[in-house]
């Protein structure tokens, strides 16, 4: 069949108009004058809104209806963005700009695109007005994102040792985050998200595909949430490391993790406060922490051993779910078995995994590139170079871990070109930097370190 459009030489991307009822979210966009695609968010047993919530929930669906547009905007990348709303705020549009400028930069990179100069979201140029939302007196509890893997685990104990009342939410429909999320034994939401099916017709027929800003998706997605079933906060499990670029290229930062860097987090989080209300907080508990110190703290939460997994292969909305959590061939994979390492028994390790990673010379290239040793770092969520190598340089000491192939030619290959008293972890372990935790969350802070 001949796709009425082809997206990559489209002129105009239209964010044609957006509905909320009954619990379900309707986004519309479309490419030049071609057929709506229209994304579904499907919000269960949804509460009448009140009035006073109303103008707060039109403004965080409307944030959602531009940030999930990053999807379609991606097939065609068309020069033009038309909003149904007419020119936007400055303070929207420069969200907007920055997330699908930099939130697309290793899709651009992988692609060959440079998208510099070309995403312009129509804007008003009026002066900010009013630069608070009123309170809207939402109840005190937390929204906590369960992503399936570690970080969001040591999120949510975190706040249930500060007996914080705190709900487990997760978008989609992975089992494997269905069963993190029941085994916090918190309360637990699940919201569905259906992307417009003509979009997976239009990536068939090659339109430009790639990596997208998803937790920017899945951020605004918990916004609208937050003002409709009444949270006062939502909580990310976002590392310091996330603020990284991985690589940069023709002078720009390309980060695989944008939308989970500090950054986009105090962009949201002020422009929650302006736009949608002055007490909704939006958070990454794990913002001063880094990968090392995470997976210190995962450690010792033994109760999710059997049910976690970080390998993105299962969180694929097309196809069939792995019957195996870890894959062991994939960057994520590689970087947990590494960072946990040096804080779990060995044999505790291999009986997560099935299997020894690090015994395995086949992954040896996967592995450099998680050390920056000969390769960059790869476009996944993972821990800084120098991270990986204090946990390597770590496991190099410990005598269990030295035949281990890999180890062994750490020690023997990589080692000597490194400066040993750069490759200590303590310095991983200390929490620091900026953060945006509300003041009523911060013990949970100190409960993670
Ligand atoms: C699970 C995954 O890694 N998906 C990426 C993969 O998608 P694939 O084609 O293999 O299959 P599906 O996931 O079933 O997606 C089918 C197509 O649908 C489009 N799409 C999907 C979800 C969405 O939110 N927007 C979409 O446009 C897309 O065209 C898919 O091809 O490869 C895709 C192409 O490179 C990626 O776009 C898929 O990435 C997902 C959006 C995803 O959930 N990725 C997360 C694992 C992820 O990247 N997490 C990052 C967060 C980075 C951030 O800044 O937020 C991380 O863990 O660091
Ligand atoms: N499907 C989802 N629904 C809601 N929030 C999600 C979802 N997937 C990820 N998140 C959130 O987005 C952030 C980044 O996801 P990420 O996959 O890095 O975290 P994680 O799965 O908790 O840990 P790991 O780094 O081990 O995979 C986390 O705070 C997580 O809570």
């Amino acid at each position: 069949m001949t796709h009425p459009i082809q997206p990559r030489l489209t002129q105009v991307f239209h964010f044609v108009r957006r509905s909320y009822a009954d619990g379900v979210a309707e986004l519309v966009y479309a490419f030049d004058q071609g057929e709506e695609l229209i994304e579904r968010v499907r919000f269960p047993a949804p509460p009448a809104l009140t009035p006073e919530r109303k103008h707060a929930f039109d403004a965080a669906l409307k944030l959602l209806h531009y940030i999930a547009g990053v999807s379609y905007y991606k097939a065609g990348v068309p020069p033009k963005i038309e909003v149904a709303d007419g020119p936007l705020d400055d303070a929207t549009a420069d969200l907007l700009d920055a997330l699908y400028l930099h939130g697309l930069a290793e899709f651009a990179y992988r692609n060959g695109l440079d998208l510099r100069g070309r995403i312009a979201f129509p804007r008003s140029g009026e002066p900010p007005g009013k630069v608070e939302a009123s309170a809207l007196h939402l109840p005190k509890r937390t929204l906590v994102p369960i992503g399936g893997g570690k970080d969001s685990l040591v999120a949510a104990e975190a706040i249930k040792q500060i007996s914080g009342e705190a709900t487990a939410v997760w978008v989609g429909n992975s089992p494997l985050i269905a069963a993190c999320a029941e085994r916090t034994g918190l309360p637990t939401l699940n919201i569905q998200r259906e992307l417009a099916p003509e979009l997976f017709e239009l990536n068939r027929l090659g339109a430009w595909n790639g990596h997208i800003p998803v937790t920017a998706v899945n951020s605004a997605i918990l916004a609208v949430a937050a003002v409709l079933y009444g949270f006062d906060s939502i909580a990310f499990a976002n590392e310091r490391s996330a603020s990284a670029a991985t690589l940069e290229y023709e002078g720009q930062q390309v980060n695989h993790q944008w939308s989970k860097g500090y950054a986009f987090e105090r962009m949201l989080s002020d422009w929650l406060h302006t736009h949608v209300a002055a007490d909704l907080d939006y958070c990454s508990l794990l913002r001063p922490y880094s990968e090392l110190a995470i997976t210190r703290a995962f450690a010792k939460h033994t109760q999710y051993f059997d049910v976690f997994s970080s390998c993105n292969r299962n969180f694929k909305i097309l196809g069939p779910k792995p019957a195996d959590r870890w894959c062991g061939q994939c960057p994520k994979c590689h970087f947990v078995f590494l960072a946990l390492a040096p804080f779990l028994p060995k044999p505790r390790l291999l009986a997560i995994f099935g299997r020894n990673l690090l015994d395995d010379e086949s992954q040896a290239a996967g592995f450099d590139a998680l050390l920056e040793y000969r390769d960059h770092k790869p476009f996944e969520c993972v821990g800084e170079g120098a991270e990986a190598r204090a946990a390597m340089y770590t496991l190099s000491q410990r005598p269990e871990w030295q035949e281990d192939a890999l180890v062994a030619r750490f020690r023997s290959e990589i080692l000597p070109q490194l400066d040993a008293s750069q490759l200590a972890p303590e310095p991983w372990l200390q929490p620091s930097g900026e953060h945006r935790v509300p003041a009523r969350l911060q013990a949970a802070l100190a409960a993670i370190g």
